[in-house]
């Protein structure tokens, strides 16, 4: 691994693609354990984590469904501020054990939106499971039940992470550099 350029900005590896892979095993192999006889639905998060989720899904070892959204925002009334949907959500949640995948927990601002609406239909248990979390840049508390990494906060990039549509397809993680 070495310097790479991406757009205008240049990157440093930050996480080894054979690290990753371990890790998301572990993961996988904890979700296994503790979900066994509950048919989970899993359901990423459009588009980032469409890599972590297609890998730890892969190493389960359990009976699981998985489904795909995307999050659009459209600006709603000031008091509601930004409003979230999802689009393409086609299952019923009441009574299912849902697993949120997601590649980051940033600002938390996503899912702290987002979190309350899929309550709203009522699921068994609902847990979040992500990839990375930068604790240094939440400003909207979210709870995260499983989780790779704890990072800096620094922009990343790779393993489903963009930096203006580019780098998702890098199988290792990068950190922009100073
Ligand atoms: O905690 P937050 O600050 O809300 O940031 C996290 C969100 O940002 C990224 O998605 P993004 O909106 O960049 O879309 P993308 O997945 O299509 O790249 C990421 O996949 C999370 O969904
Ligand atoms: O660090 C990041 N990199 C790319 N996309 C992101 N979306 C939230 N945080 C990040």
């Amino acid at each position: 691994m070495t310097t790479i350029q991406v757009h205008d900005k240049k990157f440093i590896p930050f996480i080894a693609a054979a690290d990753l892979q371990a890790r998301v095993k572990e993961m996988a192999q904890q979700l296994s354990h503790d979900l066994r006889g509950e048919r989970p639905l899993f359901i990423g998060i459009l588009n980032g984590s469409f890599m972590f989720a297609a890998d730890i899904f892969k190493y389960l070892s359990i009976e699981a469904e998985i489904s795909f959204i995307k999050l659009a925002s459209y600006k709603g009334t000031k008091s509601t501020g930004n409003v979230i949907t999802a689009i393409g959500l086609e299952e019923d949640l009441f009574g299912r054990t849902v697993v949120i995948v997601e590649d980051i927990v940033d600002t938390g601002k996503t899912l702290s939106q987002f979190l309350p609406q899929l309550e709203h239909q009522q699921p068994k248990k609902m847990m979040v499971v992500s990839l990375l979390h930068k604790p240094e840049a939440m400003t909207h508390p979210v709870k995260i039940d499983y989780l790779g990494y704890t990072v800096p906060n620094k922009f990343l990039l790779g393993y489903g992470l963009d930096y203006d549509g580019l780098g998702r397809n890098l199988p290792e993680i990068y950190q922009l550099a100073e």
